[in-house]
């Protein structure tokens, strides 16, 4: 399971050369030790939601296209779904990526919405929310942690064994992509209403234009594919999943540093 990543959409504009170095030439690196083992392993790793960019057909399913990224950490992800298909091909690596959609919870990233939403709001600083041109809605997909988790389980435990060893291809071998998602998209603005009524505090709000610095309008996954192949079926609503956030929020920066989980 190959998760390690640069991460974050906003960030791939201050410092490009990390993506580069750790979803290109990371993954790269990875897939080269993997051909060259013998016997190869299978490989699932972490593609993101991302790759479906300007794409405006939803919900999003795995067939729709991904030529149009909206962020350079999105064309990152998008170019690590093409180098699996290459090293699918020519060594007969098994590979899966997973396409997750903004995935929250507790131990989650500081660098996303939901949680440095969080941090400000307790502080009482103002918080920036996107809206779209028009004030259209800017919403996601978000998906709980413990969703992903079964789906990253039932991922591994469907893979198929590689097909080469040594660096060399004996058969054709399992390739596969999967959304996992929430199907269940939310506004921003009512994310931010359900952290107001968790953390007691109201939010000091600053609707601001979406920046063109790869933030898309609205994602949501059509996880029919993975609910067939994986037996995946999200079963966490955003107001449950902030909820469990919240409480190890609360505990974790309560001092101690001692999370309950
Ligand atoms: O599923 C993915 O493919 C990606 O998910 C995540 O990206 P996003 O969905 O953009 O999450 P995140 O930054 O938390 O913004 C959430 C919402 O808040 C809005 N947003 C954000 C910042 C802000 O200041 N104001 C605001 O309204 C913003 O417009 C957005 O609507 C992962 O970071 C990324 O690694 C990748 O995996």
């Amino acid at each position: 399971m190959h998760l390690a990543a640069q991460a974050g959409v906003r960030y791939a504009m201050e410092n490009p050369g990390s993506y580069v170095h750790s979803n290109i030439a990371g993954l790269v690196n990875l897939l080269e030790v993997c051909k060259n083992a013998n016997p190869q392993p299978a490989i699932v790793w972490a593609s993101s939601s991302s790759v479906y960019g300007l794409n405006n057909k939803v919900p999003f399913s795995e067939r729709d296209r991904t030529d149009q990224p909206a962020s350079l950490y999105a064309a990152t992800k998008k170019a690590g779904e093409e180098i699996a298909h290459t090293y699918n091909h020519i060594y007969g690596l098994s590979l899966t990526g997973l396409r997750f959609f903004t995935v929250y919870g507790p131990w989650g990233r500081p660098d996303m919405a939901y949680f440095f939403f969080t941090r400000d709001i307790l502080k009482g600083k103002t918080i920036p929310i996107f809206e779209g041109a028009n004030h259209r809605t800017v919403a996601r997909d978000f998906t709980y942690i413990d969703d992903i988790v079964k789906g990253c389980l039932a991922s591994l435990d469907t893979a198929e064994k590689s097909t080469g060893s040594g660096g060399k291809k004996k058969g054709p071998a399992q390739l596969r992509v999967f959304n996992l998602g929430n199907t269940s998209p939310v506004p921003v603005t009512d994310l931010v209403t359900i952290l107001e009524r968790l953390l007691k505090v109201k939010a000091k709000r600053k609707i601001t234009k979406l920046p063109r610095n790869g933030d898309v309008q609205f994602t949501h996954a059509n996880i029919s594919l993975a609910q067939r192949e994986l037996g995946y079926k999200p079963t966490t609503d955003l107001q449950t999943g902030l909820k469990k956030f919240v409480r190890w929020y609360l505990s974790y920066y309560s001092g101690g540093k001692k999370a309950s989980g």
